[in-house]
């Protein structure tokens, strides 16, 4: 776990950029730092492996204050990651990633190794291994720095603005990518970004910062879009915070009713469209349990008869969710929250 205990960063020339911070990021999460520019973001995770020191608090890394340590030591156990990579711009991918697990005293041929099995995991082929970093994409400079970063396999990773110069159909891939890595690797992880969704999307744990470094509010994604602790918040996490919410739910505890007539089946109980007066047959849209609530609020909005169906894992359906009967839970979940 790391923490901030009341940590305060005043710069020379007297501007305030943390301002008595408070936080735990736990242990094997992610927890994203978002907020408007110069809300002191950056600062915040730079202190965490000293390359700010703070002018007031203490940051912690389970339980050890990390201004007592040796700050090349510290480094060792923190991966960083920044926007555009930061590649040595003359070594092959290969050896940027290799520079690592050679400097922790690795032989040449066990460096190269761990480093083509890294670049396996952040999604990249050998083929890249022998390239120079501007002969790649920015999604692949971004994957080879990602890689290096795991070199030194640290407890503890920092990313500023990791995903955010390269465009968001390759940004997209990296957020999938990332979380499966992630989900395999449990690191803790403190990630900087300015994007709102992004947050919502890659963290356990978000912390929203308002101007002067103060802490607006932390907590999960889910708590953040139900209950923002004031205006700044809700507007900042964006007027559709309760569409997005809905992300969050799936639909196991969703009543349904029996199969009306006019969904026709196939032999095997699946739906295949609904029966219209012309006869004309429209698809019908169907969702299983595990789906989230905002797939069932779309299919209900998209059905041509403001139906959702659910199914079973073999695709037969075995009840439909009207959305009126939608509505109703949604305003009791409200209720429950
Ligand atoms: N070296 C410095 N000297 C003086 N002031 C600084 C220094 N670095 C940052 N600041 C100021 O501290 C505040 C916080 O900066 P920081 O870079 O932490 O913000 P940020 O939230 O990461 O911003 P952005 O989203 O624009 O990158 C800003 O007002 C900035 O101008």
């Amino acid at each position: 776990m790391i923490t901030f205990d009341d940590v305060v960063k005043v710069y020379p020339g007297g501007s305030t950029a943390v301002d008595h911070l408070s936080l735990e990021l736990p242990t094997g999460k992610m927890t994203v730092f978002v907020g408007p520019s110069g809300c002191g973001k950056t600062t915040s995770l730079r202190m965490i492996n000293r390359m700010i020191e703070p002018t007031a608090g203490r940051i912690l890394i389970d339980g050890k204050d990390v201004a007592g340590q040796d700050e090349a030591l510290l480094r060792r156990g923190i991966g960083y990651v920044i926007q555009h990579a930061g590649l040595f711009p003359h070594r092959t991918v290969l050896d940027n990633v290799a520079t690592v697990p050679l400097l922790l005293g690795k032989n040449r041929k066990e460096a190269r190794a761990a480093a083509l099995d890294l670049l396996d995991r952040v999604g990249l082929a050998p083929e890249f291994a022998s390239r120079y970093p501007a002969q790649l994409s920015g999604g692949q400079q971004q994957r080879v720095g990602v890689a290096r970063a795991l070199a030194a396999d640290p407890p503890v990773m920092l990313m500023d603005e990791p995903f955010s110069a390269v465009d968001p159909v390759v940004r997209e891939g990296l957020h999938r990518e990332f979380l499966r890595l992630q989900k395999d690797l449990g690191k803790t992880i403190a990630m900087v970004t300015h994007d709102i969704d992004e947050a919502i999307k890659l963290g356990d744990v978000v912390v929203i910062l308002r101007q002067g470094g103060k802490l607006a509010q932390v907590g999960t994604p889910q708590e953040l879009l139900d209950h923002p602790a004031d205006e700044f918040v809700a507007e900042f996490v964006g007027r559709d915070r309760g569409l997005r919410s809905l992300s969050f739910d799936t639909a196991a505890a969703l009543p349904v009713k029996p199969l009306p007539d006019d969904l026709v089946l196939d032999d095997a109980g699946r739906p295949e469209g609904w029966r219209t007066a012309d006869g004309v047959r429209s698809t019908a849209g169907t969702f299983l349990t595990s789906d989230s609530l905002r797939l069932v609020t779309d299919l209900a909005i998209m059905s041509p008869v403001g139906i959702a169906v659910r199914v079973d894992a073999e695709g037969k359906a075995d009840g439909v969710v009207p959305h009126h009967d939608l509505v109703d839970h949604l305003a009791a979940r409200r209720g429950q929250k």
